[in-house]
């Protein structure tokens, strides 16, 4: 842990939402992604692991404010395992929202609640590889997603935004034969039942929280939808701070952020400040 001290939002309503967790932290939510803003990414998706500082930041802010959750696009059980979140002194209430929020793993009980899988997501998974190799990315990687979703990334393709675009129009027709939708993000197109966003989850969690200000961070596009919960929780009267975990693949949430901040490892920084600040 260094000695940081806390940036100053770009904009006025960040400035407020950092002056109303800071006056009221017992009353504040701090909500994280998982993979680019805590965890560094990685060319291969099972090897993605949060940043060595990032539970140890946590675990020091977690007991001064109201909450911690991180709300991913990962099922939740391996967010935690990757994250090394389970059974971690400070983070005894840390809540985990996976599948962008379908999925509830609740670091108190050890609980996982989710509810069935979609029939759909098997029925593209079997499909996936006739798809891939009729569209000539055969190499692209399809990352299993316990049956909830299931995830096609280009990143160790020879041309990975190529890939990217030739895959999505037919997979986004594939999915919609089976009612699912397909979530864009780093290199990766996933295909996912509809009716559940990072926006809807985050939104749900502060009301049952009854938090009175919220700090989200993210750095992918699946995170925007985060981003406008929190606008419309600014406009409902609780501060909020928005934070993008930047990147060089991904600018659309840096132009949306009141905190821009160099990817986990700034993640990290801004999280010790924060404890620091809140230690005083
Ligand atoms: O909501 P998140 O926690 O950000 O999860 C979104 C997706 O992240 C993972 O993919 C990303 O990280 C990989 C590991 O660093 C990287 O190789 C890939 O290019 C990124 O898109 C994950 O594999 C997906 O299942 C998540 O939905």
């Amino acid at each position: 842990m260094g000695s940081h001290s806390l940036p100053t939002p770009a904009t006025s309503e960040g400035k407020a939402g950092l002056d109303a967790l800071l006056a009221a932290p017992g009353r504040a939510v701090v909500a994280l992604d998982f993979d680019g803003t805590l965890a560094p990414i990685v060319d291969d998706p099972d090897k993605a692991r949060a940043h060595p500082g990032a539970v140890p930041a946590l675990s020091r802010l977690a007991p001064r404010i109201r909450s911690v959750a991180v709300i991913t696009g990962r099922p939740a059980a391996l967010a935690v395992r990757y994250g090394g979140f389970a059974g971690v002194p400070g983070l005894e209430h840390l809540v985990v929202l996976g599948h962008y929020g379908v999925e509830r793993w609740d670091a108190a009980t050890g609980e996982l609640h989710a509810p069935e899988p979609d029939p759909g997501v098997a029925a593209v998974r079997a499909a996936l590889p006739a798809l891939l190799e009729r569209l000539g990315v055969a190499n692209a990687h399809i990352e299993e997603k316990g049956g909830r979703a299931v995830a096609v990334h280009t990143r160790r393709t020879e041309d990975p935004q190529g890939a990217l675009e030739v895959l999505r129009g037919p997979l986004a027709e594939l999915a919609s034969r089976h009612g699912l939708i397909v979530e864009p993000g780093r290199m990766v197109l996933e295909v996912r039942p509809p009716g559940m966003d990072k926006g809807v989850a985050l939104a749900d969690y502060v009301r049952r929280t009854g938090a009175a200000a919220v700090l989200y961070a993210g750095d992918d596009l699946g995170d925007l939808a985060a981003f406008d919960a929190v606008d419309r929780l600014r406009a409902q009267g609780v501060p909020g701070v928005l934070v993008c975990s930047g990147s060089t693949e991904v600018t659309g949430l840096a132009a949306r952020a009141d905190l821009v901040v160099d990817g986990p490892a700034g993640v990290v920084e801004l999280l010790d400040s924060l404890a620091e600040a809140l230690s005083r």
